[in-house]
C-alpha cells in the first residue's frame, strides 16, 4: 500500500505517562492497563501522522475485548437491526452494498460503558497529542452472517461529514484465511490492491475516513466486530448535529 504523509496533523510533544485514563480501569490491574493503553494510544497517534491509518494486531488488552463480548453476548438477537446507508432522511438498506447487522452501543451497561469510556480516552489522548478537535464517539456493533459484505465505500465524504476517525476492531476467535471476511483498505481511489486485515480477535484499524476507501469482503462464517467513529462538532445555528 502506498504511503502519504498526512497533512494537517501534527505531533504535539508531551509527557504521555501524565495521562489519565479514567475511562478505562480494567478490573484489577488498572496500573498495567494504563501503561499498555499509553504504550497503545502513542503508537496510534504515530501511524496516523505517519501513515494516515494504523493496523495492530492483538492491540486491546483481554479484559476489554472481553467485556465487549459479554455485552454482546448480552444483547438479545433482535437488537441487531439491518444496517442502512446514509444518514437521516438519506438512510436507505440497500442489500446490494452492505449486508451486515448492527446493534449501538449505548452505554446501558458496564461494560458497554467501559468500551466508550476507552474510547473517549483515545479521543482525549488523539486531541491533546495531535490538535484533532475531536468531539463525539459513536460506536456499534455489527455482524456479517455467513455471505454478508461490505462494498467499497468512504465512511465520510469531504466537507459533508463530520466523522474523521474510523475505528474498528474484532471479536473472532480463530479466524482463518479461509474465513474470508478481509476488511481491504485501499490508498486512494486509484488503488485497486489494498492491504486486506484479517477481522481477528483483538486486531484493532483506525484511519482518517475521509482518505481511505475501504471495503469487507464476503464472510464466510458469522463475523463478529465493533465499528467506531470520532466525529467533529459541526452544530451550528438552525443545524443541530446529534451523533449517528
Ligand atoms: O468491519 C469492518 O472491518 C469495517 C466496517 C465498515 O467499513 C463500516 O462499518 O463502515
Ligand atoms: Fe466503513
Amino acid at each position: 500500500m502506498r504511503c502519504h504523509p498526512i497533512m494537517g496533523i501534527k505531533r504535539h510533544r508531551k509527557v504521555y505517562s501524565s495521562f489519565n485514563f479514567m475511562g478505562t480501569a480494567i478490573q484489577s490491574g488498572a496500573g498495567d492497563d494504563n501503561g499498555a493503553l499509553t504504550f497503545l494510544f502513542t503508537r496510534i497517534a504515530d501511524d496516523l501522522v505517519n501513515k494516515g491509518y494504523a493496523i495492530l494486531p492483538d492491540a486491546l488488552p483481554d479484559s476489554l475485548i472481553n467485556s465487549l463480548e459479554r455485552c454482546q453476548y448480552s444483547m438479545l438477537d433482535s437488537a441487531f437491526e439491518q444496517a442502512g446507508i446514509g444518514r437521516k432522511q438519506d438512510f436507505q438498506h440497500d442489500q446490494r452494498i452492505r449486508r451486515d447487522e448492527i446493534c449501538w452501543i449505548d452505554g446501558s451497561m458496564p461494560e458497554g460503558q467501559q468500551w466508550l469510556g476507552f474510547c473517549e480516552s483515545l479521543k482525549d489522548f488523539l486531541n491533546q497529542q495531535l490538535f484533532m478537535g475531536l468531539f463525539s464517539v459513536e460506536s456499534h456493533f455489527a455482524r456479517f452472517e455467513s455471505g454478508a459484505f461490505y462494498k467499497r465505500h468512504y465512511d465520510a465524504f469531504r466537507g459533508q461529514d463530520n466523522r474523521v476517525l474510523s475505528m474498528v476492531t474484532y471479536l473472532n476467535a480463530d479466524w482463518q484465511l479461509a474465513d474470508g471476511g478481509e476488511l481491504v483498505l485501499y490508498a486512494d481511489d486509484a488503488d485497486c490492491e489494498g492491504t486486506a486485515v484479517l477481522p481477528r480477535r483483538g486486531t484493532l484499524v483506525i484511519f482518517l475516513s475521509e482518505r481511505f476507501p475501504h471495503e469487507v469482503k464476503p464472510a464466510r462464517k458469522t463475523r463478529e466486530s465493533v465499528a467506531t467513529w470520532f466525529r467533529l462538532n459541526t452544530t451550528r445555528p438552525g443545524r443541530v448535529d446529534p451523533p449517528r
